[in-house]
């Protein structure tokens, strides 16, 4: 089901106002509760405990209250108060102070020159990610508590970046004290130095982070820590809290993904490079040689090169999701929401998928930390989001993240259905409801000798049952999947046997029970649904199927993910994409966590054939990285402040694309021969000098610029003026 932000109206289709529909309660739902039991064949004993799944995911280490309900945590973020700079996705600038940084290090904004052709401000670009070595992740002797199925699954599956073997993360609760003599190196020693210079508070937020996951005694995790406290040395946000704390915070949600090291230190260093003097080159030297003497000095120097590489992508991200968003903002209409349907598509196509799950990250923290800001700022934000962080989030596979997007974005564009929603939702919602029935239904099948993989449950978030009543014009009542539980089973004839004891073990409602393995649907979706009453006469929705039906439903043509988007139309390429890059960044992961006691031939039997981001040449799974590739590309124009995405054949050309829109002599005629010269197109901010230069996925052309009564040289000379002036006169 497809719900776009500016698609959702105030008052509910039919007339259905949910205020009026809804009790007056006066606390805040919480929900989005996910329990699972694992294979009872391996180790039901240790399943069996109430437990939430998506281990790798938020789920394992917050509140479901937590993770419904963003705290603004004193923290705000001002839009409009930061420099000219380079323009950034999100605008949830900072105060600036520059005042403290070291001398050494010189600080100059991007020019505006460079803010007008566009964003990308690396001096020295990064090679693309494809000619790095590929295993260029750290290994550190330091990993502890390695678990067989993960280091054989996760290793495999997950390639590179989700390093979620590698750090034993705190139980629950636990508030992560970890063993310092279990590490390998001496971190007083290695960041002292950093730490002498560091302001006061930067200590705080860094044990603060490491008591919450692991990965921050990294020590390249702290290096990166320091790196980004000097960055941003002197910043605010505007709710006076250090700008680093943003960044600790973007990375910590990276960790409790299972994120490695390297791009957790990217999510520390993910708005360095933007807003401070750092620089590709600057991170490059420093991370080399920083890390130079260190035991595994070539790791270290892969790992920066990765870092490098990962920050860059992160930027050029940042860059082409700030068109994005402003273009979102700007523009809310049904055919351009197809269009940012289409850049989204397109964002996720041309870049490591890491660099999204930064992004996503950052714009997650961001949405969190929302409330101070005026709120028709917040609902430009929560639009924005719901528009295009959302679906990249849903494509991903992140659903915790997904769902808190959605949540927040709820609470600030419908407040008060929010307030009314969460508090009618609070008293019916009952996640001990979910546990219980877990145990009860696990029970029941071990007595019957009814084998399965997984049981899971998982309570609606409150934005989707909010879609839910819209779309089908239902009242809070009639929507019966507030609970629900899925099991996995091993085989087709299992699936009656266990709808059977379900059925046993509660009374089923009327007219609920759907047999789509009997009768699948057109997309090919298979599963039995049932819906039953509890014991504590409450709907609890039950789907039972086997494990092939389940990855039909995760990763086949009824994948989950489309079936939520409803109609949209993607090419089969993108189709490969997004599923080759949710299986990588979330499915297993999850499946792995729930299935921790599961045996390792089970992990085995769905291990994809390559590692991400490399690809081999028989991958189904492979997209447009691959060499053979030769599908479309698509191609950002802007033009008049106007941008639009145009899906080429293959292998075009700016030739190619300029004949596809019609070039320049076509386009301006009046213009004289030097201005014409001006008015030639710019590919990812760089002029054309050959115009047979083949466009790549994402590539980012200029066309015309703003003005038109001015000669461009002229035009950029006189910023150019005013630029140097502005930095004389500030002494920067
Ligand atoms: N992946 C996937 N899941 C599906 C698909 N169709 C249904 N589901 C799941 O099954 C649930 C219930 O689907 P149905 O039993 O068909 O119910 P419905 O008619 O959509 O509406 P309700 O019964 O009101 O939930 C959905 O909420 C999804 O979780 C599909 O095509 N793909
Ligand atoms: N009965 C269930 N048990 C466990 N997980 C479920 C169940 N139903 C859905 N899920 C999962 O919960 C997540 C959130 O799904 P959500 O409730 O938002 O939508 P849905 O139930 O799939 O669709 P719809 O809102 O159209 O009914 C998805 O990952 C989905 O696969």
């Amino acid at each position: 089901m497809s719900v776009p932000a500016v698609a959702i109206p105030a008052v509910a289709p039919g007339g259905l106002c949910l205020s009026s529909r809804l009790s007056h309660c006066s606390s805040e739902y919480d929900q989005n509760a996910r329990f699972s039991s694992c294979s009872n064949t391996a180790a039901s004993s240790a399943s069996s405990s109430r437990k939430p799944i998506h281990g790798g995911l938020s789920y394992l280490f917050s509140s479901p209250l937590a993770r419904l309900l963003p705290t603004a945590a004193g923290s705000s973020l001002n839009d409009e108060v930061s420099p000219p700079r380079l323009d950034r996705s999100d605008e949830f600038g900072s105060s600036f102070s520059y005042s403290t940084y070291s001398p050494s290090l010189k600080y100059r904004e991007p020019s505006p020159i460079a803010v007008f052709h566009g964003s990308v401000s690396s001096s020295s670009r990064s090679p693309p990610l494809h000619r790095i070595p590929r295993d260029l992740n750290r290994t550190t002797d330091s990993r502890v508590g390695r678990d067989k199925l993960l280091n054989g699954f996760i290793g495999h599956a997950l390639g590179s970046y989700l390093d979620c073997d590698s750090y034993s993360l705190p139980a629950p609760g636990g508030g992560g004290s970890v063993n310092m003599e279990d590490l390998p190196f001496d971190l007083e020693e290695d960041s002292s130095k950093a730490r002498a210079n560091s302001e006061p508070y930067a200590h705080d937020l860094l044990v603060g982070a490491q008591s919450r996951h692991k990965i921050f005694y990294d020590e390249f995790v702290v290096k990166a820590f320091y790196e980004a406290e000097k960055a941003h040395k002197g910043q605010m946000r505007a709710s006076g809290d250090p700008y680093l704390q943003h960044c600790v915070e973007t990375a910590v949600l990276l960790a409790k993904i299972g994120a490695d090291a390297t791009v957790v230190a990217a999510g520390l260093l993910h708005d360095s490079v933007d807003d401070s003097f750092m620089t590709y080159d600057y991170i490059l030297q420093e991370f080399e040689a920083g890390l130079a003497d260190l035991v595994q000095g070539a790791h270290a120097h892969h790992n920066g090169l990765y870092l490098v590489v990962l920050t860059d992508f992160v930027a050029l991200l940042v860059s082409k999701m700030s068109l994005l968003s402003k273009f979102a903002r700007l523009n809310n209409t049904a055919s351009r929401k197809a269009e940012a349907d289409r850049l989204h598509i397109m964002l996720l196509a041309m870049t490591d998928a890491r660099a999204v799950l930064i992004k996503l990250a950052d714009r997650l923290h961001n949405m969190m930390t929302l409330d101070a800001l005026p709120m028709i700022k917040q609902q430009r934000f929560a639009k924005e989001t719901l528009m295009i962080f959302v679906p990249l989030a849903n494509r991903l596979g992140i659903f915790s993240w997904k769902e808190q997007l959605e949540n927040v974005c709820f609470k600030h564009l419908y407040p008060e259905h929010y307030k009314q929603l969460s508090s009618k939702l609070v008293r019916s919602f009952d996640e001990d409801m979910i546990s219980s029935s877990i145990e009860k239904l696990e029970k029941a099948l071990k007595d019957k000798g009814i084998s399965y993989q997984f049981l899971t449950g998982r309570c609606k978030s409150l934005y989707s049952i909010y879609s839910k009543m819209l779309k089908k014009n239902q009242t809070l009542d009639d929507i019966h999947d507030i609970h629900g539980l899925r099991l996995i089973v091993e085989k087709q004839e299992d699936c009656y046997a266990a709808l059977e004891i379900v059925h046993g073990l509660w009374p089923e409602v009327d007219e609920t029970f759907k047999d789509y393995v009997a009768h699948p649907k057109v997309n090919g979706y298979r599963s039995l649904h049932t819906v039953v009453l509890s014991q504590e006469s409450l709907p609890l929705e039950v789907q039972i199927r086997t494990k092939e039906m389940h990855l039909q439903a995760e990763f086949g043509i009824a994948a989950h993910w489309r079936y939520k988007e409803g109609d949209c139309q993607h090419s089969s390429f993108v189709l490969q994409m997004v599923e080759w890059a949710r299986w990588v960044v979330s499915w297993q992961c999850e499946t792995l966590n729930m299935s921790h006691s599961s045996s390792s031939s089970d992990a085995d039997s769905i291990r994809p054939p390559c590692p991400f981001p490399l690809h081999s040449h028989s991958c189904p799974y492979s997209y447009t990285q691959q060499r053979n590739y030769t599908g479309p590309v698509f191609i950002i124009i802007l033009e008049n402040e106007k941008m639009t995405v145009h899906e080429l054949p293959g292998k075009s050309t700016v030739a190619n694309l300029l004949d596809r829109v019609g070039g320049i002599h076509i386009r301006w005629p009046n213009y004289t021969f030097t201005e014409k010269e001006e008015l030639q197109p710019r590919l990812n901010n760089q002029p054309v000098i050959d115009l047979n230069q083949e466009l790549r996925m994402g590539d980012l052309v200029e066309l015309k610029p703003v003005i038109s009564d001015w000669s461009l040289t002229e035009y950029r000379e006189e910023i150019q003026r005013m630029y140097d002036k502005d930095l004389s006169v500030s002494g920067r």
